[in-house]
């Protein structure tokens, strides 16, 4: 298999947070959802892959190069989009092609241009008059203009409405199309990923708890319900976490088919990708 971006172990220190040997890959022609609660890493490691942070350990690779020793030459691949408009904001469509043409080799002021007009962006108007969705798009415009073989979005869709979403989750699907492409793409919004994503890397206070194909997390993970007082019945080994909910109490398993086989009066749900980050972060309820 083929990786576009390959991090391995990577530390970074700040005074109250440590990524500590973070290991994940993004294999090339796929989509890696990035999901993690706030403050777990994301970003941080996200700045390390684009070489824009000093890191104190682990080796990361970008199309096998380094990116912090072939920044130029990895940015002309990578599209970036990253939460917060990247402009100046006092320039229009046009005026931000005419920049990026110089900065870009490969600037495609054609396909520039179909993105506007596909988008409904208008040429004259600053970008600091755009409403967010019209931010976004001209952001995605801009990162797509110049052939990037891989896309590295941080939270690019939060704060966007449902039309708005599924118009770039669109786009995210057209641009995988040419198995050479590749997405990571951090977010908050699950469902998105649960639409889009082939993986799914799971951080947790500044380490990984896992990277798993998205399809096998959806059929491995499951909630489960019994009555309170019940949990203790069940094989602990499975168990990540438990909740207490107004009638009864729900589980996490991490090994659904065993756990339905074992128990088959157990009522069990499919975990969303929110049940499974929830509980995990949560762990369990001290009360029961
Ligand atoms: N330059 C910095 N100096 C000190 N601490 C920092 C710096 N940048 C990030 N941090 C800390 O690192 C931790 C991880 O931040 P990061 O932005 O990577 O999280 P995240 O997973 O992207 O969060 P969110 O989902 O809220 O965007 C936080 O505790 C943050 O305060």
């Amino acid at each position: 298999m083929e990786y576009s971006v390959e991090v391995q172990n990577l530390s970074k220190h700040f005074k109250d947070f440590s990524l500590q040997n973070v290991s994940f890959n993004v294999p090339t022609g796929t989509i890696v959802g990035f999901i993690g609660e706030n403050g777990a890493g994301k970003t941080t490691t996200i700045k390390s892959i684009l070489g824009l942070l000093h890191t104190d350990g682990g080796n990361i690779r970008v199309f096998g190069k380094d990116p912090v020793k072939d920044r130029r030459l990895i940015g002309e691949d990578i599209g970036i989009v990253m939460e917060g408009s990247f402009f100046s904001p006092v320039l229009n469509m046009r005026e931000i092609g005419s920049v990026m043409a110089k900065l870009h080799p490969r600037w495609d002021a054609a396909l520039y241009e179909d993105f506007c007009k596909r988008f409904s962006l208008p040429a004259q108007k600053p970008v600091k008059d755009f409403s967010r969705g019209m931010r976004v798009k001209a952001a995605f415009a801009t990162a797509l203009a110049h052939h990037p073989r891989l896309l590295i979005l941080d939270e690019a869709t939060s704060g966007l409405d449902p039309v708005v979403r599924s118009e770039i989750l669109d786009l995210f699907l057209e641009f995988i199309e040419d198995e050479n492409h590749s997405i990571l793409l951090s977010s908050h919004i699950t469902s998105d990923l649960e639409k889009v994503a082939d993986y799914i890397v799971f951080i947790h206070n500044g380490q990984i708890v896992f990277q798993m194909e998205k399809d096998t997390l959806l059929e491995r993970f499951a909630v489960c319900k019994c009555g309170k007082g019940e949990l203790s019945r069940f094989e602990q080994a499975h168990i990540l976490g438990h909740r207490e909910s107004r009638f009864d109490l729900e589980f996490l398993v991490d090994n659904a088919p065993l756990v339905r086989k074992a128990y088959p009066e157990l009522l069990t749900e499919p975990a969303s990708i929110d049940d499974i980050m929830t509980f995990f972060v949560k762990g369990s309820d001290e009360t029961v």
